[in-house]
């Protein structure tokens, strides 16, 4: 386990289905020359084929595989300074979970209405997952207040991707705030 923030950049990209984690983790990744952990690539077989039926995933899925990737990153944060995880992270307990495993960890929330995710999930035919679960992931979503959770940025999902990177890489490292 790494216990000094400054020495990792650990980030993880955050939010619900199709608000972009994996585009801007991609890009971000890039950007700083770190190891891209791709969330749903970790998810159990059990937990891929539940979502492509629309049944949505609850606390027991998800253990494990919040397990598996705080494992992840902490690995990355001992053997390469840190990572990029795009993880949807959707409640409190989870990001805990994320950060208990590797303490400095920073959380990039992208801001999506409703609307727009599903316009972005439906429009993706080949995706496992089923465009019937963006309900379940706003009623899920616990969101990540900058004044009660440490280390959060918030941004809007629909800024483009390289304007999404550079407010990342520019932000301050004891960022916790919105910006518009
Ligand atoms: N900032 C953006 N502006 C416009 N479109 C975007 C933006 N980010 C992502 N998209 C588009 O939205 C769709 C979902 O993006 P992406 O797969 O990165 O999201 P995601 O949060 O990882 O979704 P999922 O978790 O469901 O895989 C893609 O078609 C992508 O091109
Ligand atoms: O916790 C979850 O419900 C999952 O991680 C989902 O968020 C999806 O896997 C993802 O968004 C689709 O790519």
């Amino acid at each position: 386990m790494t216990d000094s923030r400054s020495r990792h950049r650990s980030f993880v990209v955050m939010g619900v289905a199709g608000c972009g984690k994996s585009s801007l983790g991609a890009a971000l990744a890039a950007a700083l020359a770190l190891p891209l952990v791709e969330g749903d690539d970790h998810h159990s077989a059990e937990s891929r084929a539940k979502m492509s039926r629309g049944i949505a995933l609850d606390d027991a899925d998800r253990a494990g595989w919040l397990d598996r990737l705080g494992a992840e990153l902490a690995r990355h944060a001992a053997q390469d300074g840190g990572a990029v995880l795009s993880c949807s992270a959707l409640k409190r307990a989870y990001r805990d979970r994320l950060r208990a495993a590797c303490p400095g960890l920073r959380f990039v929330f992208l801001d999506l209405d409703r609307d727009e995710a599903l316009r972005r999930v439906a429009s993706r035919a080949s995706h496992f997952f089923s465009s019937s679960l963006v309900d379940s992931q706003f009623a899920t979503l616990e969101r990540p207040e900058a004044a009660a959770e440490p280390d959060v940025l918030t941004l809007p999902a629909t800024l483009p991707i390289e304007a999404l990177c550079a407010a990342v890489v520019t932000a301050p490292v004891s960022v916790a705030g919105v910006c518009r």
